[in-house]
């Protein structure tokens, strides 16, 4: 699914509006549609709802809305702020349409009025401002908004948290609304996606509106939402497949006190389609690694309880290094000797990349096509610290352009970065995986995707997928306290099953 830019989505509803031809009121009121569907799927009709509208046409969406619920015999009350002059023509259009309504209780509200009591058992529906926000949120529809963030009543907004600008919002100090609920049309926004903005956007959900499907085709963009229609296809074994069709990896992780980490990243490597995998450990792990992972090679490093020795790389088709291998400096050596003469496709996490932000040519030094993996305090010292995720989505853009790495930026909806700077943020998984060992298996499910087959951006996107989808199915018999990365690797065969399904 396309993520688009305020201006962009203006302009699809205007072709849409000449083309298909609708008129705008009409579009208006199938997005008022999409939102009284919502409101009654979530709510039973004895649920009070009071409504805020503003100004322009998110005003007009909520005018709209208030309409369709009492035609639906829901109990709305509506507040028409006046904000600024004049209301836009559909707004306007809107109102005029509550002639005869007389069961709505529609009030306006205006700075010189004392702010309504709300009884805490309403639903608050805001439309105040959406995508026509031109400035920061202040003097008083801040206040309307600040006022009802005070309440305890759950909020829905309509398109937008009103306030909030829908893509950069690294200069905004006005007031914005924290919503439970966010109802968009067709597309989300990207400040959705955003660590900075979980306080304002609450649970989110884009409806259709039927925009036409062509002009979306045809507008670009570099942000992407990643649901299950948009993966790449799963790879299908032929009769006669064998293992020497899946690729050899080779897996550098563990040091002492650490092999946990190679155990996660090769069971899930092996449970995600490679076709051999063996593993470098320090010798003290060896009858722990053949007792866990006994489908995997070892090659067992001449130290004790760090990695350190070069490898022969001829076999290998794939190379992930990172879980648990520690930093010390014997280490780092190997580690820039195994960058230096890889030409294979790396995936490379946690104290990899630690060694790279210390060591910054090992970054000119990666295969073309290389995978990094980076919670944001890794990409921040890989590159430097970042305030807003926005801003850490364009310095990761910027790397993997330039180094043509593809970037897998973790977190709630984990950004993975092209080599071409398009961004696709993840739509699975949840936070029961903010644990310890997550990281592991991930690194492991994208080098076995990679050794079998996938090109690189395939693996990671799919890879993120895979295990986001599996962390959710765990999440039926687990709560988010018992959650384990274990866990995860035990639901990979159904995480992939149920996307196999579906293609
Ligand atoms: N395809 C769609 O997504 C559809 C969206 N719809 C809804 O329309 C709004 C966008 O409407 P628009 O009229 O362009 O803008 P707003 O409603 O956000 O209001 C703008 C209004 O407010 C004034 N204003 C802006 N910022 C401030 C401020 N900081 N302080 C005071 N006043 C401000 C501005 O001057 C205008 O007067 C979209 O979000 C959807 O909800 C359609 O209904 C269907 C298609
Ligand atoms: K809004």
């Amino acid at each position: 699914m396309k993520i688009f830019k305020s201006p962009q989505i203006r302009e699809i509803d205007k072709t849409t509006i000449e083309q298909e031809p609708v008129l705008s009121i009409n579009l208006m009121e199938r997005a008022a549609w999409q939102l009284h569907k919502f409101i009654e799927e979530k709510f039973s009709k004895d649920k009070p709802i009071t409504i805020f509208a503003g100004p322009g046409n998110n005003g007009g969406d909520a005018v709209a809305l208030a309409r369709l619920l009492t035609d639906n015999n829901y109990n709305a009350n509506l507040w028409l702020l006046k904000i600024g002059k004049d209301r836009s023509a559909d707004c306007q259009a809107n109102i005029k349409r509550l002639e005869g309504y007389s069961n709505i209780q529609t009030h306006e509200l205006s700075d010189n009025d004392k702010f309504p009591e709300i009884p805490a058992n309403h639903l608050i529906v805001e439309g105040i401002f959406g995508s026509g926000l031109t400035r920061p949120a202040e003097g008083w529809p801040a206040e309307v908004i600040e006022f009802i963030n005070t309440l305890p009543n759950p909020v829905m907004s309509i398109d937008i948290p009103s306030g909030l600008f829908s893509e950069d919002n690294r200069q905004n100090n006005g007031a914005i609304i924290k919503a439970d609920y966010t109802v968009s049309f067709e597309f989300p926004k990207l400040a959705f996606v955003l660590s900075e903005n979980e306080l304002y956007v609450g649970e989110w959900q884009a409806l259709s509106i039927g925009l036409l499907p062509k002009t979306i085709n045809d507008t670009s963009t570099k942000y992407y939402y990643t649901t299950e229609n948009d993966l790449p296809l799963l790879k299908n074994r032929t009769k006669f497949a064998h293992k020497g069709h899946f690729g050899h990896a080779l897996l550098v992780a563990g040091s002492f006190g650490k092999t946990g980490a190679a155990v996660l990243a090769a069971k899930a490597c092996i449970r995600s389609g490679s076709g051999l995998l063996s593993i470098h450990i320090p010798q003290f792990s060896y009858s722990i690694m053949q007792s866990c992972v006994p489908e995997a090679m070892l090659v067992i490093d001449e130290t004790e309880q760090i990695y350190c020795q070069k490898d022969h790389l001829e076999p290998f088709t794939v190379v992930g290094a990172g879980p648990g291998i520690g930093q010390k400096k014997s280490m780092r050596e190997a580690l820039h000797t195994l960058i230096t003469n890889t030409d294979a496709p790396m995936v490379l996490d946690a104290d990899a990349l630690n060694i790279i932000s210390q060591n910054h040519e090992l970054m000119d030094l990666l295969p073309k096509g290389s995978i990094l993996t980076p919670h944001p305090k890794e990409f921040d010292r890989l590159t430097k610290k970042h305030e807003f995720h926005y801003e850490r989505i364009e310095t990761a853009r910027e790397m993997a352009e330039k180094q043509k790495l593809i970037v897998v930026l973790k977190g709630a909806n984990t950004a993975v970065i092209d080599v071409n700077g398009d961004v696709h943020f993840n739509s699975t998984g949840n936070p029961a995986m903010a644990k310890g060992g997550s990281g592991d298996v991930l690194t492991g499910i994208i080098l076995g995707l990679l050794s079998s087959g996938y090109d690189p951006i395939d693996a990671a996107r799919l890879g993120v997928f895979v295990h986001g989808r599996a962390a959710d199915l765990a999440l039926q018999k687990e709560s988010e306290e018992s959650l384990i990365a274990t866990d995860i690797i035990n639901h990979l065969g159904l995480a992939y099953k149920s996307i196999r399904e579906l293609q």
